[in-house]
């Protein structure tokens, strides 16, 4: 079988290089192309030392000669430039699957909220699927243009979503306390990512004010209307990979843990990438860490009736690279763990 030719934009960055590296395995899919707005015909091996037996050339972005070279585009490229870019290449007919905010939210005047940005041209983010593969799947398979969505709430959504479709839980209840390694906020440097100033340090930052809140809202809305604003703060570890989200509800009426226990392994029976863990047990980020796995625990208190649920994922694979590939697959019609059977990397 030929392998289908895709395209990367914004390889220079994390998502673009956690791509490459993912790519690199993959069965299906050929890197024909690396795209770079800020750097052409340089080696990505001048750009990254680790990739010193990699062939790519970073070449200038034009969508009419993508659409001539690829079948497939990855756009690793930050909010507000995805945008504009992305529809111009599905104009030219290509397949694209976004990691950015762009397409996320459905509403204009939610993204210029959140985001502070113009929002994307309405006819494309109407055309974009969610790509939260385990619960989006028939969608994503029939679409060719992926809206990937953020990393935390790809942690916070898998971790919610058995108890919020079975409408478990008092709706004004959701409380996520997030956690997240450095590589989350991309490479370029600013004052919070300074060695100096995250290392041996915590810090809480956008706080009510996180982008993300609007992401997860419309998600959990979609399975249960009744569902009333969250709350969710973030924080940054000192780390470099791995989101950990610790989600507090409060349940509607008393309920075992072990039907609680059996409600989300018979949601996760046939997604391979989420592993609920065995009663009792909780997961680590390093759990996770090189790999496309969100891993779940659970847990009720009896006696505030609440219930704490932690759910762990790598930010740069499950929630970002990964989860697109996972995309990609299921969109080209493969299974989709192809080319993400990767074992985390540990210690
Ligand atoms: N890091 C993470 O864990 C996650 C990131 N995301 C999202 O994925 C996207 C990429 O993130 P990440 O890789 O971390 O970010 P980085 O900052 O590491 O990389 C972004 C890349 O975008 C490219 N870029 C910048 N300006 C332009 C432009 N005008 N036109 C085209 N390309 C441009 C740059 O490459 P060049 O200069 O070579 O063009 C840069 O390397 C972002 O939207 C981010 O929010 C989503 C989930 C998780
Ligand atoms: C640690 C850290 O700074 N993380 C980033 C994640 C950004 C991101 O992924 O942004 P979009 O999903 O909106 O594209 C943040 O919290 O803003």
């Amino acid at each position: 079988m030929n392998r289908l030719k895709v395209g990367i934009v914004g390889a220079t960055g994390y998502g673009g290089v956690e791509l490459i590296r993912l790519l690199s395995n993959h069965p299906h899919f050929h890197i024909y192309s690396v795209y770079s707005s800020s750097q052409q015909h340089v080696q990505m091996v001048d750009v990254y030392p680790h990739l010193a037996n990699v062939p790519y050339t970073l070449e200038q972005i034009d969508p009419v000669k993508m659409a001539k070279d690829v079948d497939l585009v990855f756009t690793a490229t930050p909010s507000g430039i995805s945008s504009k870019l992305v529809p111009q290449l599905i104009n030219e007919g290509l397949k694209v699957i976004d990691l950015s905010g762009d397409f996320r939210l459905k509403s204009e005047e939610l993204y210029e909220k959140w985001y502070k940005k113009p929002p994307a041209p309405n006819q494309y983010t109407k055309q974009s699927v969610y790509g939260l593969t385990e619960w989006f799947g028939e969608e994503i398979h029939s679409s060719s243009f992926i809206a990937n969505p953020g990393c935390y709430p790809t942690a916070t959504l898998l971790g919610l979503a058995p108890i919020v479709k079975k409408k478990l839980i008092k709706e004004d209840s959701i409380i996520i306390d997030a956690k997240s390694g450095l590589s989350g906020a991309g490479r370029s440097l600013s004052n919070v990512s300074h060695y100096a100033e995250i290392n041996e340090n915590m810090k809480i930052y956008k706080v009510n004010q996180h982008q993300h809140i609007p992401e997860i809202e419309q998600v959990l809305h979609r399975w249960n209307e009744q569902i009333k604003p969250i709350t969710f703060s973030t924080h940054l570890v000192p780390m470099t990979r791995g989101i950990m989200t610790t989600i507090y509800v409060t349940l509607k009426e008393s309920i075992g843990i072990e039907s609680l226990y059996k409600l989300y392994e018979e949601s996760y029976l046939d997604a391979p990438f989420v592993r609920v863990r065995k009663q009792g047990t909780f997961p680590s980020t390093k759990e996770v860490s090189g790999s496309n796995y969100c891993d779940i625990g659970l847990t009720i208190d009896e006696r505030t009736n609440r219930m704490t649920i932690v759910s762990v994922i790598d930010n740069l694979v499950k929630g970002a690279a990964g989860q697109a590939i996972q995309n990609a697959n299921l969109m080209m019609g493969f299974e989709q763990q192809t080319g993400l059977h990767v074992l985390p990397v540990y210690p």
